[in-house]
């Protein structure tokens, strides 16, 4: 007889340890419960790995449930697996009615990332006993000290439970009293427990393979030749010894009156199932772990291989009952030897946890692959050319962070992931895309367009302002809804051009601040505010005003005050700058006309590929954090963005980003935003690129730049976005490469102490202004032909030792020749931002880069201050920093108060200076006089003749 079948005699139930689509479509597993009498299946994430990880089986699965719309990686894999254990279920379920309920089941495990949460793992029980749907299903919950409560609740709620990952006696005692438990519990409500069924899966060989271990080494270690014997014979038996006593608790754990009790209503004994019964050392025979344990009322859950030598040549007798004081004599012996088992048992139930991890890594991994392979362009494509060095490091670190599961972690709001402050209170941004609420938002659209706005405005500085510029210059004008602009200066002049711009009696204003308390868009909104009532009347004015405030803030006061149209409320677990998925980007969106609806669509496909599912490995926002972070910690911490003419805005809102988030206690990453790409030998070895364009822009020159940069040693990401539609997918992998970098340089990445010292500064002396109608005056160290020169005594000093003397020129010279190598030149004007302004920053800045091979910043006031300005005075102390100011010919006033524009601009420049001196940076303010063209001409002379 075949020996497998012959088990049945024994009453023994062989089941099988393996499963796989194919095995069961093409009837393989109905083959061996009819040949062998196998009578159920055992799955695990390690055969889930190798059954859809390893092969390309579920390819085309994988693209039929995408095509039903995308799904989050641990989703697809548990519709894959639940489908498998379905038609498993299905192919067994002539076993299940047979033998009344008592054979038959398909096992599928909670997952391992939940070993230690007992709340998750009921959750996901019930979840998957409702989806299976099926009632030859067994859960299998591992016997942690967080899965046994979970085991009684379950079994208590009627669900079949097999207990995974069970390597003592004492711990097995524990499973059973918890089925009994549960059992009672269940029949208390009233529930028949005769159709809940329990195995407790006690694992066999692995306790051999760590107790042989030990064995050899004492073996090794001992002179004795009887002790040395006397070991040896202990290899290879302990394991089985094990095994037997637990069965004589099972015999005396479901007998007796209070077993008796349960029998009499019809519930089952909860069967041992032996798992882990391949034979893993050669030198013992491979059906060991079978032969050693045949006895009435138990299951051997057996690997394919471990069958077919079974069957091959097998010898069956009832053994599990032989010996048992051999049995018990065995563990005697080995306690004597100075070995513990339950030291071992509890050691194994941690490895077997963290190797069933590793398998869920490695499958879940596999599944993000082929999600993004079936996907194609649904998600933009990222390329790393990291180059050996920093690669390795990458891949070094990605494997750290798998190991240390901190993508689950993050996602799971840990703030040690970061410096252990309150980082996890400003992690609302990684779901607010999901919970958006889009029916609202284009409700909004609705209501905007009904009332014909030509213009929108948003008024609002950095995290309030430069997500919605992103939006206003990457998508076109969508006709029927308002043209978008932002407005983020107090520059007198800028703030008229945008009243020029626009007509004010059809232009709808935005007034975005999370605070409420930002300087800025409370003086553009009294400034427009006003306006606006002249234009239309005064009770009519606040129905062309929204506000999007957190909720409470001063805004929100007046808003309501003033009778504003719709106040829009932020989260404020989401700091300013990972706001733009949330009501500050998606309010300036929808009121322009996009397609909001569309926009979280495709963004999500990026939330989903950077999930707490997907491991490192295959995490595109992991990658690029760990990339920007490990490149930043070895040299390359200007971080260098070139982003094509269809997304050219995004660099600005990326600069924020990275700048604000990782430059604090004199560390971090400085964004180099809107330098046009150079030859090779213009950057020095300080640089990490980053390239973003859309596919439909591919150039060729500009590709075979980036070619020789990456041919010269530097770390170069390409970011291809299937097309603009795709910008929030940047958003938010730039926002999880962000938070990454942060933990990778040690900061929190989620406060900015240094811009709140500026803010506190310019309070200050505008406070000042209010008292005395001045602000306090100040001494320049140089007069020169049309400007005046400014520094703290200690700038002063060094610039005149390197030749600073009596012109502008001697001064640029000496404060120029103080960058050197690693250092980033920062020109921060606070002047009128336009298409001129912008060509002569950009024209200054490319002379310094090329001439001195450094980084270089070309940024305006104040807007920098609410972006850039915290690593530029918290960051690395790398910045040579020239500050320009000028006069304001046309200053404006600011309605209700006496601080003008032009004096509220200048006092934020004097603070932010204050703060950079104050700091020890290397700061110059050159303030031009009279005409400002031709100030930034003599400026632009002054650096020609310096770099000369
Ligand atoms: O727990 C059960 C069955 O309930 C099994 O599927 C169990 O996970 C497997 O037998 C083991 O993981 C296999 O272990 P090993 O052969 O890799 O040591
Ligand atoms: O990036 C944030 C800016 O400092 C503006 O802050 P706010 O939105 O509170 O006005």
């Amino acid at each position: 007889m075949n020996p497998v079948k012959a088990l049945e005699n024994h009453r023994q139930a062989v089941w099988l340890d393996f499963l796989a689509r194919g095995f069961v479509a093409n009837g393989d597993l109905k083959r061996l419960i009819e040949t062998d009498g196998v009578k159920g299946v055992t799955s695990n994430p390690s055969i889930f790995e190798k059954a859809i990880g390893s092969s390309d089986e579920y390819d085309g699965a994988i693209g039929q449930a995408l095509k039903k719309g995308d799904r989050s990686v641990a989703d697809l894999f548990e519709h894959l697996a639940v489908e498998d254990i379905q038609h498993a279920a299905d192919v067994l379920r002539p076993v299940y009615d047979k033998s009344h309920g008592g054979d038959g089941f398909v096992s599928l495990e909670v997952s391992p990332y939940l070993a230690m949460d007992t709340k998750g793992t009921i959750a996901e029980a019930e979840r998957l006993w409702k989806d299976v749907h099926r009632k030859n299903l067994m859960v299998k919950v591992p016997a942690t000290p967080e899965g046994l409560p979970a085991i009684e609740y379950l079994i208590g709620e009627g669900i079949s439970i097999n207990i995974t990952l069970l390597f003592s006696q004492q711990v097995y005692r524990q499973v059973a009293e918890a089925y009994l438990k549960g059992l009672e519990k269940y029949v208390a409500k009233g529930g028949d427990p005769s159709h809940i069924a329990s195995v407790a899966s006690f694992f066999v060989s692995r306790i051999d393979s760590a107790v042989d271990k030990q064995l050899d080494e004492k073996i090794a270690k001992a002179n004795d030749p009887h002790e040395k014997e006397r070991l040896a014979a202990l290899k290879g038996k302990v394991a089985i010894a094990n095994a037997k006593l637990a069965y004589q608790d099972y015999k005396r754990l479901f007998s007796g009156a209070r077993w008796d009790k349960l029998k009499a209503k019809g519930a089952k004994p909860q069967r041992l199932l032996w798992a882990s019964t391949g034979t893993k050392n050669k030198d013992y025979s491979d059906v060991l772990y079978v032969e050693e344990l045949i006895g009435p009322d138990t299951v051997n859950t057996v690997p394919p291989a471990t069958l077919d030598a079974f069957r091959d040549h097998g010898k069956v007798r009832d053994s599990l009952e032989e010996n048992v004081d051999d049995a018990r004599h065995v563990l005697e012996e080995l306690e004597k030897s100075g070995i513990s088992l339950d030291a071992i048992t509890e050691e194994l139930v941690k490895d077997g946890v963290k190797l069933f991890a590793d398998a869920a890594d490695k499958l879940y991994g596999a599944v993000a692959h082929k999600r993004a392979t079936s996907l194609g362009g649904g998600i933009d494509h990222q390329k790393l050319a990291l180059g050996a060095t920093i690669g390795k490091a990458v891949e070094k670190s990605a494997e750290e962070w798998r190991a240390s599961a901190k993508i689950r972690r993050l996602w799971q709001k840990d703030k040690s992931i970061w410096t252990g402050d309150d980082e996890n209170k400003w992690l609302g941004w990684l779901t607010s895309a999901a919970s958006a609420d889009v029916a609202d938002y284009e409700d909004f659209a609705q209501r905007v367009k009904w009332q014909n706005f030509t213009d929108a405005v948003v008024l609002g500085m950095g995290g309030s302002s430069l997500g919605p510029e992103v939006l206003a210059q990457t998508f076109p004008h969508r006709t029927g809804f308002p043209r978008l602009h932002v407005l983020d200066s107090t520059d007198p002049a800028q703030v008229r051009a945008m009243e020029e711009y626009v007509d004010i009696s059809r232009t709808l204003f935005i007034v975005s601040s999370k605070s409420g308390g930002t300087t800025e868009p409370n003086v553009m909104k009294d400034y427009f505010f006003d306006r606006v009532a002249k234009a239309i009347g005064k009770e009519l004015a606040g129905h062309r005003f929204i506000a999007v405030t957190d909720p409470g803030s001063s805004l929100q006061k007046v808003a309501i005050k003033q009778g504003f149209a719709r106040i829009f409320y932020g989260d404020p677990a989401i700091g300013g700058r990972y706001s733009v998925l949330s009501p500050f980007g998606l309010v300036p969106a929808a009121a322009a006309g996009i397609d909001v609806r569309s926009l979280l669509g495709h963004t999500l496909a990026m939330v989903r590929s950077c999930g707490a599912d997907v491991p490192p490995q295959e995490n595109p926002g992991v990658q690029l954090g760990l990339a920007m972070g490990i490149a930043g910690l070895d040299g390359r911490d200007k971080v260098t963005i070139f982003s094509s003419p269809d997304v050219a805005d995004f660099g600005a809102w990326a600069e924020q980003l990275i700048a604000e988030s990782t430059g604090k206690d004199g560390k971090g990453l400085t964004p180099i935003e809107g330098e046009t790409i150079g030859d090779a030998a213009v950057y020095g070895n300080d640089r990490f690129f980053i390239d973003l364009r859309t596919e439909g822009e591919h150039d060729a020159a500009h590709e075979a730049k980036l070619a020789a940069l990456e041919a010269a040693g530097h770390p170069v990401v390409r970011i291809v976005m299937k097309s603009i539609d795709h910008i929030g997918q940047e958003f938010f992998r730039f926002e999880i490469a962000t938070a990454v970098a942060g933990s990778i340089l040690g900061i929190n990445p989620f406060n900015q102490p240094d811009v709140e010292a500026a803010k506190i500064k310019t309070r200050e002396l505008t406070a000042a202004f209010e008292k005395t109608g001045s602000l306090p005056a100040e001494q320049p160290v140089v007069s020169a032909d049309g400007v005046d020169l400014y520094t703290d005594a200690q700038n002063a000093e060094d610039l005149r030792k390197a030749g600073a003397n009596g012109d502008l020129n001697s001064w640029i010279k000496a404060h120029l020749s103080r960058s050197g190598r690693g250092d980033y030149v920062a020109l921060l004007a606070y002047i009128e931002r336009d298409g001129d302004t912008i060509d002569a920053m950009q024209a200054m800045r490319l002379k310094v880069r090329d001439a001195k091979h450094l980084a270089t910043c070309a940024e305006f006031g104040p807007r920098f201050l609410h972006s850039t300005g915290q690593a530029y005075k918290g960051g690395p102390d790398s910045g040579v920093f020239l500050q320009v100011t000028t006069d304001d010919g046309h200053d404006l006033a600011v309605p209700g108060q006496k601080a003008s524009f032009g004096v509220i601009k200048a006092a934020q420049a004097r603070g932010d200076f204050d703060v950079l001196t104050e700091r020890g940076r290397r700061a110059l303010r050159v303030h031009l006089k009279g005409d400002l063209a031709s100030g930034l001409a003599a400026l632009d002379a002054a650096i020609s003749a310096a770099l000369n």
